[in-house]
């Protein structure tokens, strides 16, 4: 019988993408788990079991070793940047990762920059040689510079309605953010056969998914 594939699971907005992807991919997630508030979920059908976690806490999970595999947007990966093999773009969860401001900003010696990716926002000014003091902040990120904490941030845009509602201009993107398959390293030899299948089967959909835009 195949391997049971334990998967770290991200709650909240990629979930539901994550889940239709699964589905479309021939796999038996149960529609009820969509609203459920259990964090251990078998999908018994599929050969898994969903971790259901903190989406910054995924790589985690996955790089200890008690989730197989994992879904997680590219931010996380990069900011937390944790030991996992990266195997498939699912394509998911599209935004980008950009420096924001106050449209009528101007350069200052050493600006504050506020963000929840201290070491994505730290390694991009820095290879630009720019000093900045980066200030660590865990959600509505936009206040920082309307209230005076920051004179920048680095943050997600997805539809950009945050930033127009609250009068900021985007005025850099760094990346391109879609959500990946990661697996743990030792997983992905052992149950590599499970593995390696979820992969041959979501390839083709993710394939569609993007043609369509
Ligand atoms: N508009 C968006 N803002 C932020 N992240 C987004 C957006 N659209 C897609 N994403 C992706 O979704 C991931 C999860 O988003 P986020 O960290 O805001 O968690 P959440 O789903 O709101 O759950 P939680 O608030 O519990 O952390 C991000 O890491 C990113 O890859
Ligand atoms: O371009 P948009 O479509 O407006 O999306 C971007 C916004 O969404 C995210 O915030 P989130 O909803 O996760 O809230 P929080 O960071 O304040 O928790 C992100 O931090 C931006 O504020």
């Amino acid at each position: 019988m195949q391997d049971l594939l334990k998967v770290a699971m991200p709650k909240g907005r990629i979930y539901k993408q994550a889940s239709k992807l699964f589905r479309e991919a021939g796999l038996a997630i149960p529609e009820d788990a969509d609203d459920s508030r259990k964090l251990i979920i078998a999908v018994p059908e599929a050969r898994m079991e969903f971790i259901m976690a903190k989406p910054v806490d995924v790589p985690t999970y996955v790089e200890y070793g008690v989730a197989d595999i994992g879904v997680v947007g590219k931010d996380v990966l990069m900011e937390e940047n944790r030991d996992v093999y990266e195997l498939l773009d699912l394509g998911i969860a599209r935004c980008r990762m950009s420096v924001i401001g106050l449209p009528d900003w101007k350069p200052v010696l050493n600006p504050r920059v506020a963000t929840k990716y201290p070491n994505v926002a730290s390694q991009y000014f820095r290879e630009r040689g720019q000093q900045v003091e980066v200030i660590k902040l865990n959600g509505s990120i936009e206040l920082a510079p309307l209230i005076g904490l920051a004179d920048r941030i680095v943050d997600m845009v997805e539809t950009g309605g945050t930033i127009r509602e609250n009068g900021l201009a985007e005025h850099e993107q760094i990346f391109e953010i879609t959500s990946r398959l990661i697996a743990n390293r030792v997983s992905y030899r052992m149950k590599n056969a499970a593995i390696q299948g979820l992969c041959d089967r979501l390839q083709p959909v993710i394939a569609a998914v993007t043609a369509k835009g």
